[in-house]
């Protein structure tokens, strides 16, 4: 039996899969697969990380480097602190013996627990499973099906004001970094004012970037992007990326809540102090810390008044629930919410819930100047059409922790004002930066086997498709004209005659791109992994209405592959309405599709004609789905997840009972009858168990049984698929 892990995770997909997994299993075990689950979601790590289960977690990072890994990742929840907290009271109310987490520990033992649990916080899963680079792209089914069944992009205004503000290159992360390429294997210490601030081993062919924000300059920035969102009447909505870059962009955040509420952070500093407030933790915790203090009405007033008076609009991330731009770091992720500024014409949503124009403030100009052309893009040629636009596909640097989403270790906002120096072994100085306290330092590396193996696929990848790849970048930036020069060095060792492969800068290449895929025209974007998280949410929701409908593919460095569900997240809203009417609206298209590839790439390694044919019979399946669109509705009392698991379930059959293979079409024609033949039965059970509330024993951590029983609630459907 061959197996692939299928990850159990969080929240919407979490609940779709108790629906599907059963399904595919009594597919798959036909042609010798077996489809086993490893426990990745937050409260499973939250009870590995206190020694009461399996560390599931670790086990899939060591499967990663094993030639025969086969992994559906699907999306999981990239805990904020108060996500983290919420998942430890329901694991307490179930029973389980853990500590509180605590926020500010006062003890050795408090550190130690709080340690425990760090290790939870943030995007803990990706860096661990991603032992090779990125191949995104949406397969030309998925695409078609948009070109034809068009969601909507909202106009933009003529003379629209949008845009994106970003720091100018002087004293952010852009303009401060410097770059090595080390010539030997050997320790690299970074130290303040020659006190060791951390050692690493790096690697000979690595590339070493060094780079700090400098405070004092970003929260200039933030004032001047303040006074003229006010003077033209935009709303001010800040876009980071505090999840994945888990050390630095909450304390960007924590800047921009301080000075857009400057008066109110500076009135009450001794008392906020007092307190605990932390701004890195937004408005949602300084909330709770205030709660029940004499001054609580005091200080809420004080901030409604900048609110009323003095500050331009803010964006709202949920203005049903009147959660604002501040009150969460988490709530803020670039990657999802600057798509969503362009698709809605520019716009933000204010506390009314009106949408409004806006400055999209993006602190570092690295990844501003993407958001900003795109911006710019629209309101220059206005919004894209979706029936006739060209593809994006990425091709991204990630393997190792690449670049700067595997630079937390190395993050340090800095005790001191003096000399962050970075330093090899054998004496050698790299690099040194003069800093002010406050400053995030940062250090980001590549290493050499992954960059070779992204321009490998690069090569492949273009080879397959004819159309012109980009990398995107920038010989003015220390980081990039190291990385043009490995570049440049690799593809000599492939055959690239007749290919278009060419280097640009980034807003260069956001404008080549957006201007072949206005004509229609696809193009493949060879980035580092930030760009690499943005432009495959950007593109995607700009051309399929989510990025959850890509084919998410990471082939491992070792020779096995990753397969991810799309880049969405876990659409925590999608359980809340599943909890109350039964009706879940997650479309798992992106897990169809990633186990089409998983599928194959098996079939393909042990030359299985039984399991090719059971691939193509998913393929089959799969254009089924879209051809009859039978995605799942928005609203309660019309189909939906399970009734989309039925559908594929119902075509898979029918494509197998006609499979050239004997015993499968043996195996399968019953089978494909007797779902047709009740159709109308099982549809009528599934909607029958929408329209009313249901319980699953926990959010984070539901009841299995529970969770099956509601997500499974066809008699005649599970008879059917349990006889298989
Ligand atoms: N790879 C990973 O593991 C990732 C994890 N995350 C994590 O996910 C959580 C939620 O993030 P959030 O930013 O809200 O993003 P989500 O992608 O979960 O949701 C954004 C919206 O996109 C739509 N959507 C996304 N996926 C689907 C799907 N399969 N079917 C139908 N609609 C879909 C939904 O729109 P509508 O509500 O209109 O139906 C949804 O509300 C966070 O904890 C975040 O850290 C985020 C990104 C990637
Ligand atoms: O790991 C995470 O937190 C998010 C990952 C992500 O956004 C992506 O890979 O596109
Ligand atoms: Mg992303």
């Amino acid at each position: 039996m061959s197996k692939i892990i299928w990850s159990k995770i969080d929240e919407a997909p979490a609940l779709a899969t108790y629906s599907l997994l059963p399904i595919v299993n009594a597919f798959t075990k036909e042609a010798g697969v077996e489809v086993v689950t490893s426990d990745i979601s937050l409260a499973g790590r939250v009870l590995a990380a206190m020694g009461l289960a399996e560390d599931e977690l670790s086990k899939l990072g060591e499967v990663v480097l094993q030639e025969d890994a086969n992994i559906i990742k699907l999306p999981n929840i990239s805990a904020s602190v108060g996500q983290l907290k919420d998942c430890i009271a329901e694991l307490q109310g179930q029973g389980y013996d853990i500590p509180n987490y605590p926020e500010n520990p006062a003890n050795a033992e408090e550190e130690a627990i709080q340690a425990k649990y760090s290790v939870c916080l943030g995007s803990a899963v990706n860096p661990v499973l991603r032992e090779g680079n990125s191949d995104r792209r949406a397969a030309k089914a998925v695409k078609n099906f948009a070109k034809n069944n068009p969601h909507r992009l909202k106009p933009y205004a003529e003379n629209s004001k949008a845009r994106v503000a970003h720091m100018s290159g002087n004293g952010d992360f852009y303009g401060n970094e410097k770059s090595v390429t080390m010539d030997k294997a050997q320790k690299v210490t970074i130290a303040l004012n020659g006190k060791e601030l951390k050692t690493v081993d790096a690697l000979e062919g690595e590339i070493l970037d060094g780079t700090f924000m400098s405070v004092a300059a970003l929260r200039d920035f933030y004032r001047k992007t303040i006074d003229e969102a006010k003077a033209e009447g935009l709303i001010w909505s800040l876009h980071l990326k505090a999840t994945m870059m888990k050390i630095s962009d909450p304390i960007m955040f924590g800047h921009g809540f301080e000075i857009f509420f400057e008066e109110v952070f500076t009135k009450y500093a001794d008392l906020f102090k007092e307190l605990g407030v932390n701004p890195n933790l937004g408005m949602s915790d300084l909330e709770k810390k205030i709660a029940g203090h004499a001054q609580e009405a005091e200080i809420k007033a004080a901030f409604q008044a900048v609110v009323e008076a003095d500050a331009p609009k803010i964006a709202m991330v949920d203005s049903d629930k009147g959660t604002t731009n501040f009150n969460a770091s988490n709530d803020i992720i670039i990657d999802a919410s600057m798509p969503v500024v362009v698709r809605e014409g520019g716009k933000q949503w204010d506390r009314n819930g009106d949408a409004l124009e806006t400055v999209a403030v993006i602190p570092d100009s690295t990844y501003g100047m993407f958001h900003a052309e795109m911006v710019a893009d629209c309101v220059k040629n206005g919004q894209y059409d979706v029936t006739t636009m060209g593809t994006m596909q990425n091709i991204g640097l990630m393997a190792q922790k690449a670049e700067e989403y595997g630079s937390h270790p190395t993050t340090f906002e800095l005790a001191e004002a003096g000399k962050v120096t970075v330093t090899a072994e054998d004496g050698t100085e790299l690099m040194s930066f003069d800093c002010e306290a406050g400053d995030i330092w940062r250090m980001s590396r590549a290493k050499d086997i992954p960059i070779r193996d992204w321009v490998r696929l690069t090569v492949e990848r273009t080879r397959i498709e004819g159309i012109p790849a980009v990398f995107w970048l920038d010989e003015n930036r220390a980081h990039d004209a190291e990385m043009i020069k490995k570049v440049n060095t690799y593809l000599k060792d492939h055959d690239t005659s007749g290919l278009d492969i060419q280097i640009m800068n980034v807003t260069d290449a956001t404008r080549f791109t957006n201007a072949r895929i206005r004509k229609g025209e696809d193009t493949i974007a060879v980035t580092g992994n930030v760009l690499r998280d943005h432009l495959t949410d950007m593109y995607p929701i700009l051309e399929l209405g989510t990025s959850a409908k890509m084919l998410s593919i990471v082939p491992l460095l070792a020779g096995g592959g990753l397969y991810e569900t799309g880049a969405g997240g876990s659409a925590p809203k999608h359980v809340d309405q599943f909890l109350e009417e039964g009706h879940l609206r997650w479309d798992s298209l992106g897990e169809f599709l990633a186990l089409a590839e998983s599928l194959r790439f098996i079939a393909q390694k042990h030359n299985s004609d039984k399991l090719a044919a059971v691939t193509a019979g998913l393929d089959a399946a799969n254009d089924g789905y879209l051809g009859n669109n039978k995605a799942p509705s928005r609203k309660c009392g019309e189909p939906d997840n399970k009734a989309s698991h039925f559908y594929v379930a119902q075509y898979w059959a029918k494509a197998l009972a006609e499979s050239d293979n004997a015993e499968l079409a043996a195996k399968f024609a019953p089978v494909a009858q007797a779902l047709v033949e009740n159709e109308d039965k099982i549809m009528s059970e599934l909607l029958a168990a929408e329209g009313k509330p249901q319980d699953i024993g926990g959010y984070f951590h539901p009841d299995d049984a529970k969770a099956e029983k509601a997500m499974r609630p066809s008699a005649t459907l599970n008879a059917i698929i349990d006889a298989i």
